[in-house]
């Protein structure tokens, strides 16, 4: 199949440079609209898909990111691996704002949002025990140049808007051993998963969030700074990723590209038309 890569930016990140043939183009969705429109070209030969999580100018709060429009539309461009580049406060000393996460867990706590494209009418699912593709997380990790990369961490999923007080901070870092945090990557993983895409989910550093006694609250400002010194390393990451992927994407051994095969539940003349209507990109393999 071919290989089509797509890169959810968020905060700080609206934009990528350097495509051949670059162009915003609409996608609609059943799922309403995605963030924004998608930049779309070739990088090396391999075709991208760019998507500003929180739309061009900052739009939609953590909240409000259409997430199942912006998944469903990924997959109706093709993109067989999705990358997420996101802002994140650190849990632990050695994580130090400036430095990469290659997040391979998460913890979810949001709790206002669709987090799924599944339902009455068609219910499924799926296995999230490993939400991350490993093999597109290797090379997130070998993509990177210039920029410390911690592989693995477990990322706390917060519903914000509003940071963390000190003690869910703490209770996070010492009690439920999260490594860092921020407010988006759920509920896109899951839905991901739900899409058969391979995800991985690349986290920039920007500050301690409020445990650390030397650092004390999180400070806006201080993100816009540390993220304003990071996108170049972001950048440089999504430039080298096609080259360490290639052209072709083979059917994921760890099993994304096949989540749905026995996850649906609903025996077939139970199951909506109307619903089975809207899953038509990201489950029609399996309908
Ligand atoms: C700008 S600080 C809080 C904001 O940044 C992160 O966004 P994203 O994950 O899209 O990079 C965090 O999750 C919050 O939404
Ligand atoms: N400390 C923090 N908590 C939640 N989201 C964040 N995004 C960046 N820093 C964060």
């Amino acid at each position: 199949m071919e290989r089509v890569i797509g890169i959810i930016g968020g905060s700080g990140l609206y934009g990528i440079e350097g495509l051949d043939n670059g162009a915003w183009v609409r996608v609609t969705t059943p799922w309403g609209d995605p963030s924004d429109e998608i930049f779309t070209g070739t990088l090396g030969g391999v075709k991208m898909a760019f998507l500003p999580r929180h739309g061009r100018g900052h739009v939609y709060s953590p909240s409000t990111v259409p997430y199942r429009a912006n998944i469903d539309a990924m997959k109706r461009l093709g993109v067989t691996d999705l990358v997420s580049v996101s802002a994140c406060g650190s849990f632990r000393e050695e994580m130090a704002p400036g430095d990469f996460v290659i997040v391979d867990q998460f913890i979810d706590r949001t709790f206002a949002r669709e987090k799924s494209f599944f339902g009455t009418g068609c219910v499924a699912h799926v296995s999230l025990a490993h939400p991350t593709c490993p093999t597109l997380s290797a090379a997130c990790f070998a993509a990177a140049e210039g920029v410390k990369v911690h592989m693995g961490g477990t990322y706390l999923a917060m519903e914000g808007p509003q940071f963390s007080s000190l003690a869910e901070s703490k209770m996070y870092r010492e009690h439920w051993g999260a490594d860092v945090i921020g407010m988006t990557n759920m509920p896109e993983a899951k839905l991901a998963r739900e899409a058969e895409i391979c995800y991985a989910s690349v986290a920039m550093i920007t500050d301690y969030d409020s445990w650390h006694p030397a650092h004390g609250e999180v400070d806006i400002s201080e993100i816009i700074a540390t993220l304003g010194a990071n996108s170049e390393a972001a950048r440089k990451l999504i430039a080298n990723l096609p080259g360490k992927l290639g052209a072709a994407h083979e059917s994921c051994e760890h099993g994304c590209n096949t989540a749905l095969d026995f996850a649906i539940m609903t025996a077939p003349d139970k199951r909506d038309p109307a619903l089975l209507a809207r899953l038509d990109a990201v489950a029609g393999r399996v309908l």
